[in-house]
C-alpha cells in the first residue's frame, strides 16, 4: 500500500462535509459553498488510482472501453481496461443539480473511505472534469437483481451467505462512517466469480445524527419502510428501515418475486402502508429460523425490528457465518446450466 494512501484518508474525502442528497422538496437545503468545497477537494484526488497497493496518476483516455454491464438513475457502468487492469467504470454526467451533484459526491466518498471492507465494492479511483464522473470499480459478475431474473429463486444456503455480507456491510457503514445505505435492494447487491458478495451504490446514503437520518425521499420507494413510505410521516428514521429494505429483499431473493403486488407502484405502495408485511412459511420449504429474521425485520413498528448486532447473533446468521456452502461452485453451475 502506498505509504501516504491512510495519511491523505485513503481517496475519500475526510475534512468537507458532503452535503447530503435530499429529493425534492426540500433541494433548496443544500447548502452550495459546501457543495462547491467537496467538489473542488474531490477534483484533487482526481486521476489518481489505486492499483495494486500503489497510486498511479492515470489519463482517463488510457482506459480502454470493453463492454456496458449495466445502467442506472445516475448513469451507466462499463467495462473498461487500464493496462492490464479490467475495472467497471460507473460514468455520471456532471450536473448543475445539486442533488444530482450531491448523490455523485456522496457515493464516491463512501465508496473510498471504505476501502478498508471486504463487504463494499472495492473503488480504484475516479476522475471528475466539467463534463462527467468515472468512478473506477472492481468488476463484479452481475447484481442480485439480475440473478434473480435469470435463475429464479436463490436456494437458502446461497441467500444465508449472502445476509452474511449485507449485513456486515450496512454494520460497518454504521459503526465506521455513521451513515445508513438508505438504497438497500437486490440490484445494489453484486455477486463475483468466486461467489464473493458485496454491496454498492452508496448515492443516497445518509449521515447518522444520534442513530437518526433525517431527509425522507431518498432510495427506491418500493424497498421503502412504511415510516418512510408515510408522507404523514415526518420523523426521522434510523437504520432499522434500512432493517425493513433488507427484509423485503431477503423474501425477494427466496421467492424470485418483488413480494409486495398491485397493478402499478401507486398500488404496490398502499400494500407497503396498509397490507400485511410478507412472510416466508415452512411449509414452503424454509426453513424456521430464516422464516423467523424475515418476520422480526418486517415489523410494521420500527421499534420492534432487530439492530445490525441483534441479527448478526441471530440464529440464521450465526449458522450462515460457518457453514460450508460454496456459493461460487453453485454460481458457477447456474451459468453453465442452460
Ligand atoms: N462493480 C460492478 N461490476 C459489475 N457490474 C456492475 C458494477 N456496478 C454496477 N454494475 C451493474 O450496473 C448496473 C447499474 O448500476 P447503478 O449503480 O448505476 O444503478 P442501479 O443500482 O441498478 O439503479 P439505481 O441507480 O436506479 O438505483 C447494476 O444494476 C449492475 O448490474
Amino acid at each position: 500500500m502506498d505509504r501516504d494512501f491512510f495519511s491523505l484518508g485513503g481517496l475519500g474525502m475526510n475534512n468537507v462535509v458532503i452535503p447530503e442528497p435530499e429529493p425534492e422538496p426540500s433541494r433548496s437545503n443544500i447548502n452550495q459553498a459546501d457543495l462547491r468545497r467537496a467538489l473542488e477537494e474531490a477534483k484533487l484526488k482526481s486521476g489518481k488510482l489505486l492499483i495494486n497497493g500503489r497510486i498511479e496518476h492515470v489519463d482517463e483516455h488510457d482506459l480502454e472501453q470493453l463492454a456496458e454491464l449495466g445502467h442506472g438513475s445516475c448513469g451507466t457502468v462499463t467495462k473498461e481496461k487500464y493496462k492490464s487492469l479490467v475495472m467497471a467504470v460507473k460514468t455520471m454526467p456532471t450536473s448543475s443539480d445539486s442533488y444530482l451533484m450531491s448523490r455523485i459526491l456522496m457515493d464516491i466518498n463512501v465508496i473510498c473511505q471504505s476501502f478498508d471492507c471486504p463487504y463494499v465494492v472495492k473503488c480504484y479511483g475516479y476522475f471528475i472534469n466539467d463534463n462527467h464522473v468515472k468512478v473506477c470499480m472492481e468488476v463484479m459478475a452481475t447484481c442480485l437483481d439480475r440473478l434473480i431474473q435469470r435463475v429464479g429463486p436463490i436456494p437458502e444456503p446461497i441467500i444465508g451467505k449472502m445476509t452474511v455480507s449485507i449485513i456486515n456491510a450496512l454494520h460497518y457503514l454504521k459503526t465506521r462512517h455513521s451513515i445508513m445505505h438508505r438504497d438497500v435492494k437486490p440490484s445494489n447487491i453484486l455477486l463475483d466469480w468466486s461467489g464473493v458478495i458485496k454491496m454498492c451504490d452508496f448515492g443516497i446514503a445518509g449521515r447518522l445524527v444520534a442513530s437518526r437520518a433525517l431527509s425522507k425521499q431518498a432510495g427506491c420507494p418500493l424497498y421503502m419502510a412504511p415510516e418512510r413510505v408515510d408522507p404523514n410521516n415526518l420523523e426521522a428514521y434510523g437504520i432499522r428501515s434500512d432493517v425493513w429494505s433488507f427484509g423485503v429483499t431477503l423474501v425477494e431473493l427466496a421467492t424470485g418475486q418483488f413480494p409486495f403486488h398491485g397493478k402499478n407502484d401507486m398500488e404496490r405502495l398502499i400494500a407497503i402502508m396498509r397490507g400485511d408485511p410478507p412472510r416466508l412459511s415452512v411449509t414452503d420449504g424454509f426453513s424456521p429460523e430464516f422464516c423467523n429474521l424475515v418476520e422480526i425485520c418486517l415489523q410494521r413498528n420500527p421499534e420492534n425490528r432487530p439492530d445490525y448486532n441483534q441479527i448478526l447473533n441471530h440464529p440464521f446468521l450465526q449458522y450462515h457465518m460457518v457453514a460450508d456452502t460454496n456459493v461460487e461452485e453453485w454460481f458457477f453451475n447456474v451459468n453453465n446450466q442452460d
